[in-house]
């Protein structure tokens, strides 16, 4: 069963000449308790297929086609709606940690705001739950690390502070747009393993965007290949990484060091 369907996405951004087309007619579809890569090389749509997911695209784009959310079409949705839907059944992790972290106000500051904004707890449960989403995210100390602010925690932790707030709410859907990718190698497989156990223990449908063609074979369930703002190719990852239908995922997988599918 799909939790999420997008369905013949288009996206068009203003341009000096008129309008561009980056996204042209996306098929995706994400099950509960499954990772699905998003791949592809730079520019070719991924970062924008999740932000369209979010209502979060640059101003003036336009779109056509379908994103589906369980009876809804977020398309559709009016601004409100999808207002309210956004941190709640849908999320995203970004990159950069420091981005989504303020870094003047404390972890518990920023994670009870989110709980009592969202779910209007009052102020001791929001902060009992807080504890709870800092121990699901293997944070050291959860009631001490209430007090503390971003700057103290090194990028992997911060990393999970961010996946903490983004799960406050208990979402459907988790998109991670390149999570790993400005942290340390050694620090990367361990933020990975934690999505995988959130994947698993909440049910959770993610959407992982990345470049890295190894960190999607680590962690993902399904793969999709994006180019020029289409999806060319969707499969297991098996299938998709070892035994490629499309011209296009062969020559990514050719360009991986010490790998040849030819
Ligand atoms: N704010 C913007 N205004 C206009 N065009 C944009 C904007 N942001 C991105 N684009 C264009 O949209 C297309 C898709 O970009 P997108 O960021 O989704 O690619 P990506 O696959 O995520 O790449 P990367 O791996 O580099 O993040 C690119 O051609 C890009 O130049």
């Amino acid at each position: 069963m799909n939790v999420l369907e997008i369905a013949g996405l288009t996206v068009d951004l203003p341009a000096e000449s008129g309008r561009t087309r980056i996204l042209h007619g996306v098929d995706l579809a994400l099950q509960p308790g499954r990772i699905h890569g998003l791949a592809g090389e730079s520019g070719s749509g991924k970062t924008m297929t999740g932000l369209a997911v979010l209502g979060l695209l640059p101003p003036g784009a336009a779109t056509m086609g379908q994103i589906r959310l369980g009876s809804e079409d977020l398309l559709t949705l009016p601004p409100r709606q999808l207002n309210a839907l956004r941190g709640r059944s849908v999320s995203m992790v970004f990159q950069d940690p420091s981005t989504s972290l303020h870094p003047m106000l404390s972890i518990g500051h920023q994670l009870t705001d989110h709980l009592r904004h969202h779910l209007k707890l009052d102020r001791k449960a929001a902060r009992r739950r807080a504890v709870e989403l800092l121990g699901q995210v293997r944070i050291p100390n959860p009631e001490e690390a209430l007090r503390r602010y971003p700057h103290q925690y090194s990028g992997g932790m911060r990393q999970r502070i961010a996946i903490a707030i983004a799960l406050a709410c208990e979402p459907k859907v988790l998109i991670a747009d390149e999570p790993t990718t400005a942290l340390d190698v050694t620090v990367q497989a361990g933020v990975l393993r934690l999505l995988r156990r959130l994947c698993d223990d909440l049910d959770l449908a993610v959407l992982l965007v990345t470049h890295d063609l190894g960190v999607m074979s680590a962690i993902a369930d399904d793969v999709s290949v994006m180019r020029h703002g289409l999806v060319v190719e969707t499969g297991a990852r098996g299938q998709v990484l070892t035994d490629p239908r499309h011209e296009y995922t062969r020559s990514l997988l050719d360009a991986l060091p010490g790998r040849s599918t030819a």
